[in-house]
């Protein structure tokens, strides 16, 4: 059975419409690197499965329940955790109470703050720190634990990188990198396309808020994302020199 079912997802901010028609299967242990330009609609998508925004048409199911209608907390209940750009972390409180906060859903799983700590070692000498005193890349870190404390059964991460200098965002990959290794299903919005295609075995990639290519990432090339992802895909086929 699939893990997330999407069908012809509408999702609009007033007149715009910013997600057109979205249809998209993923299986479990699924990781998804959701590519596009600003504007594409990636993170508007993103809020209407999290629940944060009402898609204006369309339907969502979550291990065969649908769940387009639900609240947002209702959706952590039922396997979806976001990881939104800019972490919302509360600053004031220190790694282990935002963890702590992550764990209010009771799901049952492998994860729990011992787990945290040793698949996020950096983490483990920050457990009393308050969060606004943290790096950039601990806070990323500890908005991922956060985030797996509810035991999800899929993990959306909107671009974990931003922000952070290049020597942090490699220490969040690492990260990552030990989370891949638990089968973690995982939709990834990531601008570098290099780290995108490197933890990525699916790549889908969003034009003016449709999906314009959505393939397994060993089949697909470099240059056919780039060419998704500024629409020339379009043009090609017009002059009729792409598939
Ligand atoms: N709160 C909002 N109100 C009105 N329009 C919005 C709002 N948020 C996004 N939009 C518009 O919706 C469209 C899709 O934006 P969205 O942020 O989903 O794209 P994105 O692919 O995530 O881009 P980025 O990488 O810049 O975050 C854009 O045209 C954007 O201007």
């Amino acid at each position: 059975m699939s893990c997330l079912q999407v069908n012809n997802l509408d999702v609009r901010h007033g007149q715009l419409a910013a997600v057109r028609g979205v249809s998209m299967t993923l299986n479990k242990g699924d990781v998804v690197a959701l590519i596009g330009a600003n504007g594409a609609g990636k993170t508007t998508f993103l809020r209407a499965i999290s629940g944060a925004h009402s898609p204006a048409a369309g339907t969502i199911q979550l291990n065969g329940n649908e769940i387009t209608k639900l609240s947002s907390h209702k959706r952590v209940a039922a396997g979806l955790a976001l990881v939104p750009e800019g972490r919302k972390l509360f600053s004031n409180m220190t790694t282990e109470e935002n963890l702590l906060l992550g764990a209010t859903s009771a799901r049952s799983g492998e994860w729990n703050i011992e787990k945290i700590f040793q698949v996020f070692p950096n983490l483990s000498k920050r457990r009393h720190t308050k969060t606004g005193t943290m790096s950039g890349g601990e806070q990323q870190a500890t908005a991922i634990g956060r985030a797996l404390m509810s035991n999800p059964d899929i993990l959306i991460l909107d671009e974990v990188s931003l922000g952070l200098s290049p020597l942090v965002v490699d220490q969040v990959y690492q990260n990552l990198e030990r989370l891949l290794a638990t089968d973690t299903t995982i939709i990834l919005v990531e601008q570098d396309l290099s780290r995108a295609m490197k933890v990525a075995n699916r790549a889908i990639c969003m034009l003016e808020g449709e999906i314009v290519l959505d393939k397994p990432m060993s089949l697909v090339t470099r240059d056919e994302i780039t060419d998704a992802y500024f629409g020339l895909h379009k043009i090609r086929t017009h002059n009729g020199d792409a598939a």
